[in-house]
């Protein structure tokens, strides 16, 4: 079995208030892992340690078989953080040349090849966007907006995508379509990771759940998670669907 992310034994503190707590969670090779949890119980900061972007006090973090610390491929990691946009919200950049950021890792900062080009212009029509390539970022909408990040992604050539949170501000149809995107990347073999707040939606995608709460509450197959008590206890959240709208198949 091959896995993208293993993690074992993770604990975490900001300053010497503990957040992650002995936390051991592997990621198969083409997984579609949704992370849940109440607000402030960790998720942000285990998606970045399980990225390598944040180094755990004490733990092992692996990607692709290789120790984090080592870990040198970054193009294969695809990160769409909460805020993402922020950094772009200021600067004149287009959805294009944020798209052509995922392609420093093979092209550098030089001119682009055709082979680049043709990538570029691949990840905008996968996530739908080829017409706004030339808008600038910040003159998008948020669902927009995470398109262009996983575009950028995609044009890094990335195999594994963590959104943390990504369709917040996004309108029911837009979630909708976003979702088949991601179904559909997940289909063509890429691992996705996703924290997100609306377990209902979530939990029609994912093959897999976890539930955090400072230690792993919960992580399973998605059917067990359904019926298992880490369902309730991720609904004391303060931004979730109810059971009844989980049990109605809304
Ligand atoms: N840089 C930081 N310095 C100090 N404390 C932090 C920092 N980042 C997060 N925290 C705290 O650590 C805890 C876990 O934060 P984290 O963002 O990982 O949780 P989360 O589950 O993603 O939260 P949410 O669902 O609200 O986004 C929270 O109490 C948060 O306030």
């Amino acid at each position: 079995m091959s896995y993208a992310i293993a993690v074992e034994n993770v604990s975490f503190s900001y300053e010497d208030r503990p957040v992650l707590k002995d936390v051991s969670l592997s990621v198969e090779e083409g997984d579609f892992l949704g992370i849940v949890g109440p607000n402030g119980s960790g998720k942000t900061t285990l998606l970045r340690i399980m990225l390598g972007l944040q180094p755990p006090d004490s733990g092992t973090v692996e990607l692709f078989g290789t120790p984090a610390s080592s870990f040198k491929d970054g193009a294969r990691l695809g990160y769409v953080s909460q805020h993402s946009t922020d950094a772009d919200a200021t600067m004149p950049v287009t959805v294009r040349e944020v798209v052509r950021m995922g392609r420093y890792a093979h092209a550098g900062i030089g001119p682009l090849n055709e082979a680049d080009r043709e990538s570029i212009d691949d990840a905008l029509e996968t996530v739908g966007i080829s017409d706004l390539a030339d808008r600038r970022i910040n003159h998008l909408s948020g669902g927009q907006r995470q398109r262009a990040y996983i575009a950028r992604a995609l044009a890094s050539e990335a195999d594994l995508l963590a959104l943390d949170e990504p369709t917040v501000g996004v309108d029911a149809d837009s979630v909708e379509a976003f979702y088949t995107l991601l179904d559909d990347l997940n289909g063509q073999g890429i691992t996705i990771l996703l924290i997100e707040h609306d377990i209902g939606v979530l939990t029609q995608h994912a093959s897999t759940m976890a539930c955090l709460d400072c230690e792993l509450y919960e992580h399973c197959e998605t059917g067990q998670f359904l019926e298992s008590d880490a369902l309730e206890h991720a609904f004391s959240s303060a931004r979730v669907v109810s059971s009844q709208q989980l049990a109605a198949g809304d």
